[in-house]
């Protein structure tokens, strides 16, 4: 029986990574348009192992679509999930509510880009609307261009030109959805839907209502000191907002918005510097995102041809080590063990293991992206590709080869009294905390169960430089 729903047809909207019903583009644009919408998730039917994601990022889905589907019944709305392949899927439910739209936010990802593309030729097919909206970024990749029309490849004349552009208003909460009655709904997931096992225990709570309150904490308490406290990573110093930018659980709009006033707001030259450093964040990402739309190849390959085709090392037993926070640095093992237990990292600390893995290790950069996307809350494609090829010194405006972080020093000048590594490092806890930032003397290590360094910092450090440089060499660069 089709269901109930009055004379004029409904709206589908398709939510993707917009888990939110304030400041919605395409979702008040259906809204305004239609007298009902159906507001749909499409699950997607992989099981156990992925690449690119795993069970934390797929926890933290599961509450916020709970979290959503709450929301939307404050607006008369309700969530209809379903399973499966998505174009399929939202045919199936075109035929079934006689749907007259389609409308979506766009995905910034390639595969995302790949099935609009499909979706578009085939509501065409279905002779019904297909409107998608930009809602992840303030400014779309081919807004900001070099005077030429060129994408930009260095950060700096990137963000200037982003940081002169107007930037869009957040828009309202829609009315009344009036989601049609009768409609077959898949039940709200769990971590078994993926075959999944158990999330970490320390992920941060999903929804809305969470993610609003922690760009007020950060607005509030963080952002007025961003400058001085990114950096260090026992402090909470920073805004804590990535995995809501990631699924849209607040849009971007919204926190540019509350951050901008609030710097106008403030009297204190510092406050307001801090700010604008912060909002110089926000430019990164887009900057990476547009690097990944201008240049999807660098999801398979170096952005910089120079280092195309390095000999990298096969994974063993260090890259488990590596993982399981047993490399005997412990600003690394602190990293990694932190990233396992709250499928968070630090972004300094992201900088120090990632850049470990591949001039320490010399394992290549693609393993630590894809164990990254595997953990992290916040994986988000552009800004994880951008950070490693970044560390690995072959991406896009990245850090020079011969720029190689030591740990023991990066530990000392940002976790100079240990904390962040007496945190997530229970075994040193009684360890003096000058000891923690230098190789140990002869063979004692720190403390019992605690390894010896799995290898010699300036030993990897001549190594890397010699690889690199036996590269160019062979290149003839
Ligand atoms: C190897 C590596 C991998 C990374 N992988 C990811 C990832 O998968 N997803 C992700 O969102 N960020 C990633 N980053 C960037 C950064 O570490 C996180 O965005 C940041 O730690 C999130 O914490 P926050 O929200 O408190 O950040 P804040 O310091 O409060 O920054 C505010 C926002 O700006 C953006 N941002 C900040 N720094 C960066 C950056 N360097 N590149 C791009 N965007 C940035 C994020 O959206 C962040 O939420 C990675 C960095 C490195 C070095």
């Amino acid at each position: 029986m089709l269901p109930d729903m009055g004379q004029a047809p409904p709206v589908i909207h398709w939510f993707r990574r917009d888990l939110r019903i304030l400041d919605n583009t395409a979702l008040l644009h259906a809204s305004r348009s239609y007298p009902s919408v159906v507001p749909t998730y499409i699950l997607s039917d992989w099981k156990a192992n992925h690449r690119w994601t795993g069970p934390n990022r797929q926890a933290f889905l599961c509450d916020s679509l709970k979290a959503l589907a709450g929301n939307l019944g404050t607006i008369d709305g309700r969530l209809i999930i379903r399973t499966g392949d998505p174009i399929e899927e939202l045919g199936r439910l075109v035929e079934e509510t006689g749907a007259a739209a389609i409308y979506y936010n766009r995905d910034p990802d390639p595969h995302g880009k790949l099935v609009e593309e499909k979706l578009a030729r085939k509501c065409s097919e279905w002779g019904i609307e297909c409107h998608g909206w930009n809602d992840v970024t303030l400014h779309t990749p081919d807004e900001v261009l070099t005077k030429s029309g060129d994408p930009y490849r260095v950060y700096t004349p990137y963000s200037n030109n982003w940081l002169s552009l107007d930037k869009p208003t957040p828009l309202p909460k829609p009315g009344k959805l009036d989601t049609p009655k009768n409609l077959r709904s898949d039940p709200l997931p769990r971590l078994s839907h993926w075959n999944l096992d158990t999330a970490a225990g320390g992920i941060v709570e999903a929804g809305e209502k969470a993610a609003l309150g922690r760009l007020k904490t950060a607005v509030s308490a963080r952002l007025a000191d961003y400058g001085g406290m990114r950096d260090c990573p026992s402090a909470s110093g920073t805004s804590r907002l990535s995995q809501d930018l990631r699924y849209g659980l607040v849009s971007i709009r919204t926190v540019y918005r509350r951050v901008h006033e609030a710097r106008k707001a403030s009297r204190s030259p510092s406050t307001r510097e801090s700010m604008h450093t912060y909002i110089k964040e926000l430019a990164w990402r887009e900057f990476y995102m547009a690097i990944l739309h201008h240049f999807p190849n660098v999801l398979k390959e170096e952005f910089n041809p120079d280092w195309r085709g390095l000999p990298w090392e096969t994974p063993g037993e260090n890259f488990e080590a590596w993982k399981e926070g047993r490399t005997g640095f412990p600003i690394v093992d602190a990293g990694m063990r932190e990233l396992c237990e709250t499928g968070f990292m630090h972004n300094r600390v992201r900088m120090i293991v990632a850049m470990f893995l591949t001039k320490d290790l010399h394992i290549d950069w693609r393993e630590g992206e894809s164990y990254f996307m595997q953990q992290l809350v916040d994986g988000e494609i552009a800004s994880n590709n951008g950070g490693w090829q970044w560390s690995a010194g072959t991406g896009a405006d990245a850090a020079p080869y011969f720029r190689i972080q030591n740990p023991w020093s990066q530990s000392k000048r940002h976790d100079p009294d240990g904390e962040y590594i007496k945190r997530w490092i229970p075994e040193l806890k009684d360890v003096e905390a000058k000891l923690l930032h230098e190789a140990p003397e002869g063979n004692e290590p720190l403390a019992k169960d605690y390894p010896l360094p799995c290898l010699d910092h300036g030993e990897e450090r001549k190594r890397t430089l010699a690889i690199f440089k036996k590269h160019k060499e062979q290149l003839g660069r």
